[in-house]
């Protein structure tokens, strides 16, 4: 029985855009996509900005009763308390954040999170009702000597961990290899095929077939409106995770609208 997985199309915003560029750039993305009569039920769009941005998101998608979903980058793993210049996951989920992202990459190597770190901040999310977005995914030297399936696995399992499975049914996980991030180098389709599909069979095997199925699994690194449906055509490829073309909000409204390309 075939599953049926939407889409979805996540703008990482970064380190930019001030709270005023948020509420415009969320105003022409939601007005391109109104334009092209985008259907939000068949493809989800969310965007990721900063955490000073999230207010003045929350307003304008609540005033303008828009159907864009919006999150944050990261979340502390902490509840409450001494913990200086930490988000929690109840903040968040008050702002009306839908998604959190996990265990970037640039968490990851600027900010020295561990795989341990990452598993509690899954649990922290999936406690506060918001949908973790779990970054995975190899470095160049991983990919040269050919590790690239292994190695991610292992950042899925250990993210996973004591996770139960009625939630690891409902986390998005995006790959993306460090090589393809803001460097232009997109991963081949075959590429993101290969290492989705691994992180599908892999979550097969900790949980069962119908959690694995069910399960959106992301690519990210270098996505454009001109690659983005070539990798939307792997099976195993249910979406984008969108760094520096998810501040255009032309762009992103194209490659949330990928299926146009398809059929135009
Ligand atoms: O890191 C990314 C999204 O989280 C990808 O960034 P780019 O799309 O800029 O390569």
């Amino acid at each position: 029985m075939a599953t049926t997985r939407t889409p979805l199309m996540a703008g990482n915003w970064k380190m930019n855009l001030d709270h005023q560029q948020a509420i415009s750039t969320v105003q022409k993305l939601a007005w391109s996509l109104k334009d092209a009569k985008h259907d939000y039920s068949a493809v989800e769009v969310a965007v990721l900005p900063p955490f000073t941005d999230l207010r003045s998101v929350q307003t304008l998608v609540d005033g303008d009763k828009l159907e864009l979903v919006y999150g944050a980058q990261d979340l502390s793993r902490h509840e409450s308390g001494a913990y200086t210049g930490e988000i929690s996951g109840a903040m968040l989920a008050k702002l009306g954040c839908t998604y959190v992202a996990v265990g970037h990459s640039e968490r990851r190597e600027y900010h020295a999170e561990t795989d341990d770190l990452v598993n509690a901040k899954v649990r922290t999310a999936f406690a506060h009702g918001l949908t973790p977005i779990l970054c995975v995914g190899e470095g160049l030297d991983v990919r040269k000597a050919g590790d690239q399936v292994p190695y991610t696995l292992r950042q899925v399992e250990a993210a996973l961990a004591d996770v139960p499975p009625e939630q690891v049914a409902k986390i998005v996980i995006a790959y993306e290899p460090v090589w393809a991030i803001g460097t232009g180098e997109v991963a081949t389709p075959e590429d993101a095929q290969e290492v989705c599909g691994a992180i599908r069979r892999v979550l097969g095997e900790l949980c069962d077939q119908t959690v694995a199925e069910g399960v959106r699994v992301l690519y990210g690194g270098s996505v454009k409106s001109g690659n983005v449906a070539q990798i939307m055509a792997q099976p195993d490829v249910d979406g984008a995770l969108v760094g520096g073309a998810s501040l255009d909000p032309e762009e992103f409204a194209k490659i949330a609208r990928y299926q146009s390309h398809v059929t135009a």
